[in-house]
């Protein structure tokens, strides 16, 4: 919950004497002063003390560490760290940052490669790669004949001066090189992260993009790449620098308020203007929220459970989508006991599927104990799947209650996908329109309400997965359902061809957060009319303060410690 305001003039405000600000072309201001209008005279640009402590100018962002500030100790020193898989391989990096990288690292490890003459290695050119010998700065032992470059600082990942090491990939070449370094006094090993938590401290990244950084090293699925390269890339950054900016504009609006005071002459329609604004921002800020958790399941994988009636066909579907056999298949009810789970990638989308077991009324324990199970799976995934044996469906069996034979339909909702599985052993080869037989199965809809999914879009398929026909129409139609439902498809809203609409934003549970604190503060102060324009401007800057939290134009030691703590070493 947000703190509560006391009804209290802000500190920083009780002190604060009239300040001019330049807000746009004077008009009158009739809900403060309705006679008044703004003094013709120029005005001053907002000034930054017109701004709550933490908040920034609007116009450039900036981060919490930056050249004007000292640096601390941590900063100063020097790290290393093998930037590559440990391993037998081609090549290794290691990789060297801090203010001892030329003199210390160069300096003394980098020498020209037997048979070499040139005298360029005692003064490299920056960002030039170099054939050399690396050598052990105290006895000269030549450590391995590879490549070596040099990053001039601030034209570097971390903006410090970085030695980079290309060595052959073998143990025992990267165990010589590391511990040479160690034996150099200024330097030090890199904690997980540090590398990149340098480059994020020297505002060579933000927040956004630092994690983009370690998705993107993490993606195994290409729906994993394309939302973590936009996040690497800035453009996350970008729209959440867009809504602080929003919001602290709209501040300046109502701090312009403050500050002029009653029988001030201020522009008619300010805190009007700040309203819209923040009303708009508050729109953007839902839509992201409002995102079904895209960004976060790609992140950690989509759930999807499969589940129907005993014998329907859900092992051999979970065999045909890994294209293994993974699960036992029989023709006896009731094979599948347990849940057993796999991570497949589906269309470019990281895909955690459980098979489950067939849905029925049993007095079995064991089998009580899997249909309860299947049913949990059912509930806690994010997506699921019925698939049916259409012969059954249409050409019920004879025996047994439609109770009994329906224990699985409980479960399908407006969302489920459904699979019509055995297409082949259909007597006849009637015309099916899979959509509305879909919908039939929803316990709420009446058959053929014609009531249609939310986007139009086909949710299921005919096919039969021993025979094949169907089969590769369903996988290309249900990874085309999926990459719609989660935003990556090409031809629709959210892909990386149209990034700009509906793009995925939050992809983690601290960006939500944020920006679910960042809404509520926004609703709050549209609360509050033209009299309460403290606590209206305090909820602006609370506001501000959490959407500054995502980027983290609004550093807390914390927030870096969670963000950087799951990065390997090396980066
Ligand atoms: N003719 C035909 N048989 C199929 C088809 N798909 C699966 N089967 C067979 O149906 C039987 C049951 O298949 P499973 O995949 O084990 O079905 P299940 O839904 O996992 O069954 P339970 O684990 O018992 O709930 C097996 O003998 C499969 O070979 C199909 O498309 N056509
Ligand atoms: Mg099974």
């Amino acid at each position: 919950m947000f703190q509560r305001l006391s009804r209290q003039c802000p500190p920083h405000k009780r002190l604060a004497g009239p300040r001019k600000l330049f807000l746009t072309a004077p008009r009158p201001y009739s809900s403060l002063n309705a006679a008044s209008t703004l003094k013709s005279e120029p005005r001053r640009a907002t000034s930054r003390s017109s701004l709550a402590p933490g908040i920034r100018s609007p116009t450039r962002p900036r981060f919490i560490h930056n050249d004007a500030l000292p640096r601390s100790d941590a900063q100063k020193s020097t790290i290393y760290a093998l930037s590559t898989p440990p391993g037998r391989g081609g090549v290794g990096v290691v990789r060297i940052s801090g203010p001892d990288a030329l003199k210390e690292v160069w300096g003394r490890m980098v020498k020209p490669y037997a048979g070499s003459t040139s005298k360029d290695l005692l003064n490299p050119t920056p960002w030039k790669l170099y054939r050399c010998r690396v050598v052990h700065p105290s006895t000269g032992e030549t450590i391995d004949d590879g490549l070596a470059v040099y990053f001039k600082g601030p034209k570097s990942f971390t903006s410090e001066d970085v030695v980079e090491l290309h060595l052959h990939s073998g143990r025992a070449v990267i165990a010589a090189a590391l511990s040479a370094l160690s034996t150099l006094p200024t330097l030090r090993s890199a904690e997980p992260g540090e590398f990149t938590r340098r480059a994020y401290l020297n505002g060579r990244l933000d927040l956004t993009q630092a994690e983009g950084l370690k998705d993107l090293i993490d993606a195994e699925t290409e729906g994993q790449r394309k939302v973590a390269v936009r996040a690497a890339e800035g453009s996350v950054r970008q729209k959440f620098d867009e809504l602080r900016k929003g919001v602290i504009s709209a501040l300046a609006k109502v701090e312009a308020l403050i500050d002029f005071g009653e029988g001030e002459e201020i522009e008619e329609g300010v805190y009007e203007d700040a309203k819209q604004g923040v009303r708009r921002i508050l729109d953007t800020v839902q839509g992201y929220l409002h995102d079904h958790r895209r960004g976060e399941l790609l992140r950690s994988g989509i759930r999807l459970a499969i589940f129907g009636p005993p014998n329907a066909g859900k092992s051999s579907l979970l065999n045909f989508l890994a294209q293994r056999e993974a699960a036992i298949v029989t023709p006896i009810p009731g094979t599948t006991r347990d849940v057993m789970e796999l991570t497949l990638d589906i269309g470019g989308l990281p895909v955690i599927i459980a098979d489950t077991a067939g849905l029925r009324k049993t007095e079995d324990v064991v089998e009580k104990i899997g249909v309860e199970r299947a049913r949990q799976a059912v509930q806690n995934a994010d997506i699921s799947i019925c698939v049916l044996s259409l012969p059954d469906l249409l050409e019920p069996p004879k025996t047994g209650t439609s109770k009994d034979l329906e224990h699985w339909r409980e479960l399908v909702s407006p969302d489920t996908y459904c699979l019509f599985n055995k297409s082949d052993l259909l007597k006849t080869s009637p015309e099916i329109d899979t959509e509305a037989l879909r919908m039939a199965l929803v316990p709420s809809s009446p058959p053929s309400s014609g009531k249609e999914n939310s986007g139009n879009q086909i949710m299921a398929w005919r096919a039969s997965l021993i025979a094949g026909s169907g089969a590769d129409e369903f996988l290309t139609g249900f990874s085309d359902a999926l990459k719609r439902q989660f935003g990556l498809s090409d031809s629709t809203p959210g892909s990386s061809s149209s990034p700009e609409v509906n793009p995925i934003v939050i992809t983690r549970s601290r960006h939500r957060d944020h920006l679910q604190s960042a809404s509520r503060h926004l609703e709050m102060f549209l609360e509050y009319g033209p009299d309460d324009v403290v606590f209206a401007a305090e909820e602006l800057r609370y506001a501000a303060t959490a959407i500054g939290k995502v980027t983290g134009a609004i550093g807390v030691e914390d927030i870096l410690d969670a963000v950087f703590r799951d990065f390997c070493i090396g980066k």
